[in-house]
């Protein structure tokens, strides 16, 4: 058997044929594509990538995280990159507060006593509407997953949920001094339930306490973009686009 197997292939590589050496050389190219691969996957410990082509060719969503405390302007921001730069924006705040207004929702109470609260939503909740809205957007180049991860929950969540179908390829962080933020909220005019002095203390209390260090901890994997929000709409933004211009030349 063996003897015959080896005189068979031999005969196929080396017999002159061409259209028989051509489909073994494709063959064995595929083997290869596909075992560096899921080398690469395999040993990848969190999910987080450098460029969106990446996680296209692992059919798998790119994701930008946008952080930075309550009014910071992540949303004014993701509106502007989404406009310009085909990036999706995910509003973990939005799609919250929609699934509280939803009929039926079982979610609706809970959401709404956190939002008031100023404190973070169980992550099976914020992370199954994120991954909804990313399934349902089609083939977008890529996700701005806005306020997430936003404290310890978060984050282990998301990686439990999503390592394997997203990848983090960096996290954009609009820095700006508290007291600008809550003016800014306060300013706001939105008719939210959380623009008010009481929540907004509790809201930046979270942020210290919670959301910085997932920052710190982004930082200290090299992934986080600084980019400092008490400025101009148009300043900040342009200082955001050569963020995503870097991260697509490497
Ligand atoms: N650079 C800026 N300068 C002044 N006001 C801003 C700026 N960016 C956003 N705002 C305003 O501040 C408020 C909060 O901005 P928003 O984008 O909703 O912040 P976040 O999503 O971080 O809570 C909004 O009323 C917005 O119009
Ligand atoms: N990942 C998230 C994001 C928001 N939220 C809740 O939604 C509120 C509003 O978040 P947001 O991102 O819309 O607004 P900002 O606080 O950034 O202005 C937060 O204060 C939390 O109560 C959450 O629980 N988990």
């Amino acid at each position: 058997m063996e003897g015959r197997k080896h005189g068979t292939s031999d005969k196929n590589l080396f017999s002159g044929d061409p259209s028989a050496s051509h489909y073994m050389v494709l063959a064995v190219l595929r083997a290869f594509i596909r075992s560096s691969r899921s080398l690469r996957l395999s040993t990848l410990p969190f999910s987080h990538s450098t460029s969106p082509s990446t996680s296209i060719l692992r059919n798998m969503h790119n994701v930008v995280f946008v952080l930075g405390p309550p009014g910071s302007g992540k949303g004014t921001i993701c509106a502007k990159i989404q406009e310009n730069l085909g990036y999706v924006h995910l509003s973990a705040g939005d799609l919250l507060r929609a699934e509280r207004q939803r009929e039926g929702s079982e979610f609706g109470a809970l959401i709404e006593q956190h939002i008031r609260n100023g404190s973070i939503v169980p992550v099976e909740i914020t992370c199954a509407l994120l991954e909804n809205a990313m399934n349902n957007s089609g083939d977008a180049k890529g996700f701005l997953v806005d306020g997430f991860p936003r404290n310890e929950d978060n984050l282990q969540g998301w990686n439990k949920q999503m390592t394997g179908k997203a990848l983090v390829q960096f996290v954009l962080f609009l820095s700006c001094p508290v007291p600008i933020c809550i003016q800014r909220c306060l300013n706001r005019g939105q008719g939210r339930t959380d623009d008010n002095e009481e929540s907004l203390k509790k809201r930046v209390e979270t942020y210290n306490r919670q959301t910085f260090p997932i920052i710190e901890h982004f930082e200290k994997n090299g992934l986080v973009r600084e980019v400092k929000s008490e400025r101009s709409v148009e300043e900040i933004y342009a200082d955001v686009v050569e963020v995503f211009n870097q991260a697509a030349k490497v």
